[in-house]
């Protein structure tokens, strides 16, 4: 077992009678920023509480590089955001980001030396002695994520980190963690907000129902995909001459016809300049443009394509 990063064999894991994770198979290599993705109750956290070894899989293997992770019950150099803050609410920000750095091992110094540099790149250097109950929700989070990498993880988890933040934030967590990435580390996020990160990351896997639905980078499976979504602005409400584009079955589909707003989905053996040719000959066009499908709607062709359980059970 060569390849590096942290690969899923077909794990599974059961609550009692629930199933969670059916078999779910994924690969987190380093150097890239990877999403796993999914609806509510997809597994995501499962996942990851089975990777930090939280959790046992009732089947399945999770691999680390060369190692079986089952195997290997030191994860000092891995760090972890849970989807609950755990932060003390009397405890300053600064000496909550140097406490977590002093149980991972580092030296009082070290740890107030890389607290600083993580709270000053996550823009709450000036609140290090603010109490944590008194940071606003947003600002909780970035604090429980410096907590999480002040001691310079090599892989990094991190449930729902950007649920709660604006986009700014959102942007900068992002950056920060591909440049981690980008530093050689193992990045994994958990979002169930499809759209919001379809830009943030390089790599996603989406599950659902506790089973893989998509895997890869995030702009060939947009681009593989083969569907695109054309959007006309169109000066006449005249819609003749769509018709022989619409098809049963695989024709050009209408999502929305909002007056002069009209947005079609193109199917890969329709030419969507064939479909504006036509719209200009019944009237002026006055904007087009032509758009990748967004990761909601992939997953929902994805999961549209095979039968999905009401509840899993065993
Ligand atoms: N401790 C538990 N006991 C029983 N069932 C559980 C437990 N934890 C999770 N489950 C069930 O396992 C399934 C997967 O839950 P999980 O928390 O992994 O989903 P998730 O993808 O992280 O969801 P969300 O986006 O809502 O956080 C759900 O049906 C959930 O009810």
């Amino acid at each position: 077992m060569g390849t590096a990063g942290l690969r899923v064999d077909r794990v599974v894991h059961a609550f009692g009678e629930r199933v969670a994770l059916d078999g779910v198979s994924c690969a987190v290599p380093p150097g890239r920023l990877t999403g796993l993705l999914g609806p509510n109750g997809a597994g995501k956290t499962t996942l990851m509480r089975i990777l930090l070894g939280v959790l046992t899989p009732d089947g399945g293997e999770v691999w680390l590089d060369a190692q079986r992770l089952q195997d290997v019950h030191d994860r000092r150099s891995w760090g972890y955001m849970p989807q609950e803050r755990g932060l003390y609410p009397a405890m300053t920000a600064g000496a909550q980001v140097v406490h977590f750095g002093r149980l991972h091992g580092l030296s009082r110094t070290e740890a107030t030396a890389r607290a600083h540099a993580l709270l000053d790149e996550l823009e709450l250097g000036d609140r290090w002695e603010e109490r944590s109950d008194r940071l606003s929700g947003g600002m909780q989070q970035r604090l429980q994520l410096a907590t999480a990498l002040v001691h310079a993880p090599g892989v990094v988890v991190l449930d729902e980190p950007f649920a709660g933040l604006d986009p700014v934030a959102v942007e900068q967590l992002s950056a920060m963690l591909r440049q981690r990435a980008a530093d050689g580390c193992l990045v994994l996020f958990s979002s169930h907000q499809l759209d919001l990160v379809q830009d943030l990351c390089e790599d996603i896997v989406m599950v659902d129902h506790g089973r893989t639905v998509l895997a890869g980078s995030v702009s060939e499976l947009r681009a593989a995909s083969g569907q695109r979504r054309l959007r006309l602005h169109v000066e006449s409400p005249d819609r003749g001459w769509l018709r022989p584009f619409e098809q049963p079955g695989d024709g050009v589909r209408v999502v929305s016809d909002h007056t002069d707003d009209l947005r079609l989905t193109v199917p890969p053996d329709v030419d969507p300049l064939a479909v504006l040719d036509a719209a200009r000959s019944s009237g002026r066009v006055l904007d087009f443009g032509l758009e990748l499908p967004t990761l909601s709607e992939l997953f929902l062709a994805a999961v549209s394509a095979e039968p999905v359980p009401e509840e899993v059970h065993r």
